[in-house]
């Protein structure tokens, strides 16, 4: 194979996942590097070969995770013929529109908003450097999940802080715009009808939130400025009363960064739980905190649901998507009975099957599973990057 390649690296909070593509956007292979506990694996899990291995290097050390790679990937493919990486940059802030070719003016606005999504941001920006190390001849791209959001209306993006703050960019972002422009995709494709409706999308994964579509464009979500709004996720708290921060920081508390490692890692269904950030380890557990963990993540999926039918002005279509979303049965069934109220009525059987439409004929909802592709997304806006500036990939 001597075809020029793209790759994709999606820097998630609990993984590093992998698309390999052709110039023309064929899928040659998926992948991902977990880091939720040493050592590190690479899997290869759809593509030419499967691939599961160890590799040997830190987490923290990019430059080597990325050699240690592209060494296994030259295996299978031919990665002298890597033309572009794009990235999945989870922040873009007020600075980005849509997809960028990475320079350093562009590094350095990413590099600004580590603080408001220091799970994602630093992980990005040290893959962006080792591959300007590794492979200075490859040209790399960067795909915002805040740009797809740029839709919602300024309402919908203010917080009721004074209007100078706001104006200083302290507003509603939303994230997850790759997998929501995913899921908008492969809707107006299979389900045209829903597509032009509205439409609630809920991604689950180790990260989560939840978007509300009308015909196939965002007007509202659950994240806001940070990765920390919305619904509770593994270690993150979701929404929480910005009284319970001042307490926290209130004198003889605790100092910023404690805050922050609290928020961010020893929240969610982790810090609720006491057991796990996995919620198949919750589900396998009969300790009432995991069952309480489980219980507060679906009922605030399901308040956030009720919230964002109410920006739509009714609700067409409820979307589940992302890791829990794609394979989770009971916490499918447990956010859609609790929104009966709301005439959708799910098929157990379809459900348990992980089948693409979950609901049953007579639902007034249709709830469905869709696979998200955050990857393939990153890849075809890559590519238009490239024919944009000319950059030949033959
Ligand atoms: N095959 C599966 N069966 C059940 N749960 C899964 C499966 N795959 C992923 N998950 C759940 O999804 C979570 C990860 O979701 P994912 O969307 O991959 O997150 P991220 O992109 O943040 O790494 C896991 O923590 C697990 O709870
Ligand atoms: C924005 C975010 O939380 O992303 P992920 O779910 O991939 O961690
Ligand atoms: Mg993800």
């Amino acid at each position: 194979m001597t075809q020029p390649l793209l790759l994709t690296l999606n820097a998630g909070s609990s993984s590093v996942k992998i698309g390999i593509f052709t110039a023309g956007a064929a899928r040659l292979a998926s992948g991902v590097i977990d880091f939720r506990k040493p050592p590190l694996r690479l899997h290869l899990h759809e593509g030419p070969a499967e691939l599961d291995v160890a590799l040997h290097a830190a987490p923290e050390d990019a430059a080597a995770v990325l050699a240690e790679t592209f060494d296994w990937l030259a295996r299978h493919f031919q990665i002298d013929r890597l033309v572009a990486i794009g990235h999945r940059v989870v922040h873009g802030g007020a600075g980005f529109a849509g997809p960028v070719r990475l320079d350093d003016a562009a590094i350095a606005t990413i590099a600004a908003l580590t603080p408001n999504a220091p799970l994602h941001q630093p992980q990005s920006l040290r893959l962006i450097r080792a591959v300007a190390a590794l492979r200075p001849d490859v040209v790399q791209i960067a795909s915002f999940d805040t740009a797809f959001h740029r839709t919602q209306s300024d309402l919908v993006s203010r917080f009721a802080i004074p209007r100078a703050l706001h104006d200083t960019g302290i507003r509603r972002y939303g994230f997850h715009g790759l997998s929501y422009a995913s899921i908008a995709a492969s809707m107006a494709r299979d389900v045209p009808a829903l597509a032009a409706g509205r439409v609630v999308v809920a991604h689950l994964g180790s990260g989560a939130s939840l978007c509300a579509l009308e015909g196939g464009h965002s007007r509202d979500s659950s994240m806001g400025f940070s990765t920390l709004d919305g619904i509770p996720m593994a270690t993150r708290c979701g929404a929480l009363d910005p009284g319970v921060l001042l307490h926290l920081l209130g004198p003889g508390e605790q100092s910023l960064g404690q805050v922050e490692d609290l928020l961010y890692h020893r929240s969610g269904l982790l810090g609720v739980s006491g057991i796990s950030a996995d919620s198949r380890v919750l589900l396998d557990s009969d300790a009432p905190e995991a069952r309480e963990a489980i219980a507060l993540f679906t009922f605030r999926i399901a308040g956030e649901v009720a919230r964002l039918a109410a920006t739509l002005g009714g609700l067409d279509a409820l979307v589940f998507t992302a890791g829990i979303g794609e394979n989770q049965p009971r916490i499918r069934a447990a956010v859609c009975e609790r929104l009966a109220w709301l005439g959708l009525a799910l098929d157990p059987a379809a459900n348990e099957a992980n089948a693409p439409r979950i609901s049953t004929s007579a639902s007034r909802i249709a709830a469905l599973v869709i696979r998200t592709d955050e990857e393939r997304v990153v890849a075809e806006e890559a590519l238009a990057v490239l024919a944009a500036g000319g950059v030949g990939v033959s």
